[in-house]
């Protein structure tokens, strides 16, 4: 916990030194308390209206500050004290570690004891001599308060852009703030939407961040299936936090409100947060959960598969995903970095090869019309009878899987007594043949729907109905997701797959060479 007690015009002086020494030594969560004209034993607890619009812009611009020196921490600064004059300490139940503050904080020794039961360490910073003060932010003369106050997002791995947000909410309310959760079909237009956190996940994480932040507040934190939510519903919300990218919808909430005789709500923007470390050209250049989403592809994200029974090596990687999701080109891109790759849809090609038994088997299932002229199957004629019935896509699967497994244990052993440290084995349906359990890390490759149609269409040279239809085929990509243990995208240019391939490749690597470390 970072406490600042200087006199509030030099607050945002400090708070860059201060944020630096937290860089150092926090890993995970940063909690900010201000302390403005802290003068043991007294705190400071009431504060004119010019105050509270000055502490209300500060508090945005440790946040503006926060993404600037520590973007990866969770910082959480602490307004209780705004609403609450009376509450000498804060609700705060967490472990404090340690309590950094500038050397010249007077009587801190008694101001630790009295906030905590548990004595954390304190590190000391040396003071920073004020040079501008924050005249800019003391020009804003904004104290106007509310007793409901809406917000809403669809708040995916919360980050400091959230938190600007949901700050300015807080600053405003004095009894109730409503939180609309976005969820559904609301959330599906979304980069990357299948790795939003579950709605539950996300609402549970909003409420412990904002309990942090102001105590003293009523959250009700529901989720909306639908753009307006609470705001046309509920008659006494007063303001509405919006930020430049939603205060479109805000006017237009304030339409829908005037059509049912309902007051407007008073509208307050704030500004989005830069990205600091964009990685990637295609990720916002503002803080953004699909950043986050996208920072994750490539990334062991669920540990790999060990068993006893299972052999360490080789290790095998499943590569699975949808029609056109970019296996191929992926299982590629492996191949040049000098994996062993093997594919079961060439595989299932050989196991009903001209001559073989099942071979013979399709003919009979299906009928001639299968079977071409050089006596190799029609893929083509085969693919339209099984895409268009789901009964006899079941029968070909059963027909095919257990043959084309068989040449797939036999390459993979084959590949192992060749020396191979690493398998990878492309399959589209790796989890529906239950052939995950053959791998230790699956590996899944999501693209939209809307571009996986594009695709089928020109690479089948289909319709879109068709297409549609083989898409659909498949079970959507959100039921497999949990199940995987890395996620690649190949949504955007060729030289990004290329990039999270490599990454994936490393993470890979290094997570083999730990087993053989760990195993001597
Ligand atoms: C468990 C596995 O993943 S094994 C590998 C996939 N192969 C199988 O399941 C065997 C049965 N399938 C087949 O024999 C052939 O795919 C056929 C006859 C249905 C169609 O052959 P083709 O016209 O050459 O099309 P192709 O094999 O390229 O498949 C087209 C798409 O259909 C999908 N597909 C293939 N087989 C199936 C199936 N059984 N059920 C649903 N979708 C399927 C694939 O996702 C593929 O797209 P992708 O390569 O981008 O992933």
């Amino acid at each position: 916990m970072l406490v600042i007690a200087a006199p509030l015009q030099q607050i945002l002086d400090t708070v860059s030194a201060l944020l630096h020494e937290a860089r150092q030594l926090v890993d995970q969560t940063l909690y900010i308390r201000l302390e403005p004209g802290y003068q043991w034993p007294c705190r400071k607890t009431i504060f004119t209206s010019e105050e509270v619009s000055l502490l209300r812009a500060i508090v945005l611009d440790i946040y503006r500050e926060a993404a600037r020196e520590c973007s990866h921490l969770d910082v959480r600064v602490l307004q209780g004290f705004l609403k609450n004059s009376d509450s000498r300490t804060s609700s705060l139940d967490k472990k404090v570690d340690v309590i950094i503050a500038q050397n010249d904080f007077v009587h801190l020794e008694e101001y630790v004891r009295e906030l905590f039961a548990v004595i954390p360490s304190v590190r000391l910073v040396p003071p920073v001599i004020a040079a501008s003060g924050t005249e800019d932010a003391a020009k804003v003369v904004d104290s106007i308060t509310f007793d409901s106050v809406c917000v809403g997002g669809t708040f995916d791995r919360l980050h400091l852009g959230h938190k600007l947000l949901l700050s300015a909410a807080v600053a405003r309310a004095t009894e109730r703030l409503v939180i609309g959760v976005t969820d559904g079909d609301m959330i599906k237009s979304k980069v990357l939407w299948e790795l939003i956190e579950p709605l539950e996940v996300r609402m549970s994480a909003l409420r412990k961040c904002l309990n942090d932040m102001d105590p003293t507040l009523k959250y009700d934190i529901l989720p909306i299936y639908e753009p307006f939510g609470p705001t046309i519903r509920d008659r006494s919300l007063q303001c509405l936090c919006v930020s430049d990218e939603t205060i479109k919808g805000g006017l237009k909430v304030n339409e829908e409100r005037a059509n049912k005789d309902f007051p407007p709500m008073a509208l307050f923007n704030v500004s989005l947060l830069p990205e600091q470390n964009k990685m990637e050209k295609f990720m916002d250049d503002k803080i953004s959960s699909s950043s986050k989403r996208i920072a994750l592809l490539g990334e062991i994200l669920r540990k790999p598969r060990a068993h006893p029974s299972f052999p360490e090596y080789p290790f095998v990687v499943g590569l699975t995903g949808g029609i056109c999701a970019g296996k191929s080109r992926i299982l590629t891109i492996f191949e040049s970095l000098g994996l062993t790759c093997i594919s079961a849809d060439k595989l299932g090609h050989e196991a009903y090869s001209p001559g073989t038994e099942l071979n013979q088997i399709l003919v009979d299932t299906f009928g001639t019309a299968v079977r071409a002229a050089d006596g190799t199957i029609d893929r083509k004629e085969l693919g339209a009878i099984v895409f268009a019935d789901a009964d006899k896509r079941d029968r070909l699967n059963q027909l095919v899987w257990p043959e084309i497994e068989k040449s797939l244990q036999r390459e993979i052993a084959g590949a192992g007594r060749a020396g191979a440290r690493v398998v990878v084995v492309e399959a589209a349906l790796l989890f529906e043949a239950g052939w995950d359990r053959l791998a230790h890390l699956v590996c899944y490759t999501l693209i939209s729907e809307k571009e996986a149609i594009s695709r089928v269409m020109v690479r089948d040279k289909c319709g879109y109905e068709l297409a549609l239809k083989k898409i659909h085929s498949q079970k959507p990509a959100k039921m497999f997701i949990d199940r995987a243990h890395m996620i690649l995208s190949s949504m955007w240019d060729e030289r990004a797959t290329e990039q999270q391939v490599h990454r994936a490749f490393e993470e890979i690597v290094d997570h083999v060479q730990g087993i053989k470390t760990h195993s001597g």
